[in-house]
């Protein structure tokens, strides 16, 4: 996993890396403005469209006047706007840049930017060296970015966001932000989506052993760290080492649930699964997922289940009871969600009685609801390591960029998933496959690794094909892809 660092520490990270191995600063720039330069060639945008680079005095401008000139040398017609007066000292990488433009590039002054005209914005004007409060001018140029209607880029983070606290004042709002080696914490909070757009990584060859030296509980978890925390099986493995798990879920009206949770457990590759389900509801359930097995009364001993999920569809009136024999009866992790989570905050003593290492996975609301009000998520996070380790519990609050809060203080950022997956029912496909991991033996951290990366990866699988018709069935559909794709037998 990736440690996520302040801003402030971006110097000092490259400072080491550079002296460790020997490559200069400006080569780390000319590796960052590559990195944009093939991403952008990957999005495959038109050549005939002009491009209009925004560029400040200090390495973020460096950055947009390195990629003006790979641009210009891919064929694209460059135009680069000077944000800075001629007294302006710039950083000396940026100078070395700016000299290095190639003649066919025109230089302005950023007034002089017709925003009627056609074209992509790039927005290379204030990167993580942002300091206190906007200066007029700044505020001026950002209006003026924002008052182009085509596509804005930010480079590194969109110029007037701190990059580690919470947006206060102007700043550019980018359709694309391409951020250099690591993401920038501000980058991944839910309010700042529409200034952030779609995020993407740009690898500049700093290794994850070089966040080492770096304190910090935030960490980014990508696509190559995921193969990492999964259990291996052999041929010798049965059934029963892949897990007994308990889905207690659906009521009247709300089955769909219980059987989108079975049937992703399942998927996920679990041995055997029960339902615990009301009787008069078990013809859906053994029609709709046949592999299931049903139970109408909890048993006395839980024991032989490997893990338990609890919530989806449950309904809430008259469920404390059984929520609470089972915290009584069964002592290792479990998974819980939605109604079972409204119970929880209805009824606090109840808290106190999960199992320790348990995962809880509220979304936005129902996290509101069991650990009070949150203005910001900043202070959401805040709120959740202080939850997690003083329960020794561990909780996911679901959303854009979901963020994995572990009882040991870690707090991650998960990286998969699509807009898409904003559909009914994706929040009970996703219990299932976390009760599936914690059945197969995975530690409560690892489930909650796989669980979270596999769903987003399913929700973006099915979102390639059904767009805005995805629906949570397309997720679990998908789940054996995400296994190929990252390549675990
Ligand atoms: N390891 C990395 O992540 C790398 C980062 N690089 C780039 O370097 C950037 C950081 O560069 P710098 O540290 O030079 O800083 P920036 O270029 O982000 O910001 C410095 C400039 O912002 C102006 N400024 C600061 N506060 C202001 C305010 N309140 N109002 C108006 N103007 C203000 C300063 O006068 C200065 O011109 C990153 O964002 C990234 O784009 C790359 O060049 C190479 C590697
Ligand atoms: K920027």
């Amino acid at each position: 996993m990736l440690k996520i660092i302040p801003g402030w520490q971006v110097k000092l990270l490259d400072a080491n890396h550079i002296q460790t191995t020997g490559i200069s600063s400006l080569e780390l720039m000319e590796r960052a403005a590559k990195g944009f330069v093939d991403w952008w060639n990957g999005k495959g945008f038109d050549h005939s469209a002009p491009v209009n680079i925004f560029c400040g005095a200090g390495n973020n401008g460096g950055d947009g006047f390195a990629i003006a000139r790979l641009l210009d040398t891919s064929g694209f017609k460059v135009s680069v706007l000077k944000c800075f007066d001629e007294s302006a000292k710039l950083s000396s990488d940026a100078l070395v840049n700016f000299k290095l433009l190639p003649d066919g590039i025109r230089v302005m002054d950023w007034n002089e930017f017709d925003k009627s005209k056609d074209g992509i914005v790039v927005d290379a004007f204030l990167g993580v060296g942002l300091t206190g409060e906007l200066r007029s001018t700044a505020k001026a140029i950002i209006q003026k970015i924002n008052s182009f209607d085509g596509k804005v880029i930010s480079v590194d983070i969109p110029s007037g966001l701190p990059s580690d606290d919470l947006l206060s004042g102007a700043c550019v709002r980018a359709d694309f932000t391409v951020t250099f080696a690591f993401p920038k914490l501000s980058l991944l909070f839910p309010e700042h989506a529409a200034v952030t757009g779609e995020l993407i990584l740009v690898d500049i060859g700093i290794a994850d052993t070089e966040y080492d030296l770096f304190d910090s509980t935030s960490y980014y978890l990508r696509k190559e760290d995921v193969p990492f925390f999964h259990r291996k099986f052999h041929r010798f493995s049965h059934k029963g080492d892949f897990g007994k798990v308990l889905i207690v879920a659906g009521s009247e009206g709300k089955m769909g649930a219980a059987i989108l949770s079975c049937k992703a457990a399942l998927r996920s590759g679990s041995g055997l699964v029960t339902a615990l389900m009301p009787k008069s509801e078990r013809q859906i359930i053994q029609i709709a997922v046949p592999e299931a097995m049903c139970q109408f009364e909890l048993p006395t001993d839980l024991s032989r289940f490997d893990a338990i999920g609890i919530g989806p569809g449950l309904g809430v009136m008259g469920k404390s009871a059984l929520l609470e024999s089972i915290f009584h009866r069964f002592k290792n992790p479990m998974v819980i969600d939605a109604d079972a989570l409204t119970i929880l905050s209805e009824n606090p003593d109840l808290v106190h009685l999960i199992p320790k290492g348990s995962i809880l996975t509220p979304h936005l609301k129902e996290f509101d609801r069991l650990l009070g009000d949150t203005s910001n998520h900043l202070a959401r996070l805040e709120k959740a390591a202080d939850f997690c380790r003083s329960l020794e519990l561990n909780l996911l609050i679901k959303g854009a960029n979901s963020v994995i809060c572990l009882a040991d203080g870690r707090q991650v950022f998960n990286s998969s998933g699509t807009p898409y997956m904003a559909t009914g029912g994706s929040g009970d496909v996703l219990t299932g496959m976390l009760t599936s991991f914690l059945g197969q033996g995975y530690s409560s951290a690892n489930a909650m690794f796989c669980g979270v990366y596999h769903h987003g990866l399913a929700g973006e699988i099915a979102g390639e094909h059904y767009l805005r018709g995805t629906i949570a069935s397309d997720l679990i559909d998908a789940i054996p892809e995400t296994f190929v794709q990252l390549g675990i037998s």
